[in-house]
């Protein structure tokens, strides 16, 4: 168990239930999508689905550790009596599953904006609403930015746009740079969107409630 009081095992179990409620959603299509857990936070440790996998059929076994960098570390428990887990040998050139190629993502949202929790879907409406809005969509006087954290009435509500890249340090310095204050979700153009909570169900909560408003906002 990390310092953060949750153990792999019992994330692992959130994130393929989770994984698999998104994939019936039609968010995951095609391998598309990542989920993480935090573990610990000094050092940051987070649990994260791996890559290319179909994420409507995840086993414990598809859910992998990472550090702050996203980069692979050995699970706690795994046998030490295989060369696969042999301690002179680096996780990452290990057999076995790969962690997201968006790990690195995860993990920067978790420490710049203290959430437990981080997912990301691609969804239709995200994307679309993103093409629509480049610079960012701007949302009153709407009852569910509350399942956002938001106020339903008073000042607008920024849901930021970030340009999609395939350099996960150019995606992560371009999300924390649009981060809005109090907004927990972000959305990528071309690509879908971030949001994330203090725990799993949180950040389901403003997934769902982000893709509405982007729905909402497409007619779709
Ligand atoms: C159609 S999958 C596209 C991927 O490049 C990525 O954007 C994604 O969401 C899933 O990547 P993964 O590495 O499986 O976590
Ligand atoms: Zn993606």
């Amino acid at each position: 168990m990390a310092d953060g009081g949750v153990d792999l095992a019992a994330a692992a179990r959130e994130l393929v239930t989770e994984a698999a409620r998104f994939a019936g959603f039609g968010w995951m299509r095609a391998t598309s999508g990542n989920l993480s857990v935090v573990l610990g936070r000094d050092p940051l440790r987070l649990a994260v689905t791996a890559s290319g996998g179909d994420k409507g059929e995840l086993t414990a076994g598809d859910i992998v550790l990472v550090d702050a960098v996203g980069r692979l570390l050995p699970s706690p428990g795994a046998g030490s009596a295989t060369a696969a887990a042999s301690p002179s040998r680096p996780a990452a050139a290990r057999p076995g599953p790969r962690p997201s190629a968006e790990a690195a993502l995860h993990a920067r949202l978790a420490a710049a904006t203290g959430a437990g929790a981080v997912v990301h879907l691609h969804t239709l409406a995200s994307v679309r609403a993103a093409g629509r809005h480049p610079g960012g969509l701007e949302l009153a006087g709407l009852e569910m930015l509350k399942a956002l954290g938001r106020p339903a009435d008073g000042p607008a509500t920024r849901l930021p746009v970030i340009q999609n890249s395939q350099d996960m340090t150019v995606l992560g310095d371009a999300a924390l740079a649009a981060l809005e204050p109090a907004v927990p979700a972000l959305l990528v153009a071309g690509h879908g969107l971030y949001a994330w909570g203090e725990d799993l169900r949180s950040a389901r909560r403003h997934a769902e409630a982000a893709d509405w408003l982007c729905a909402l906002v497409t007619d779709g």
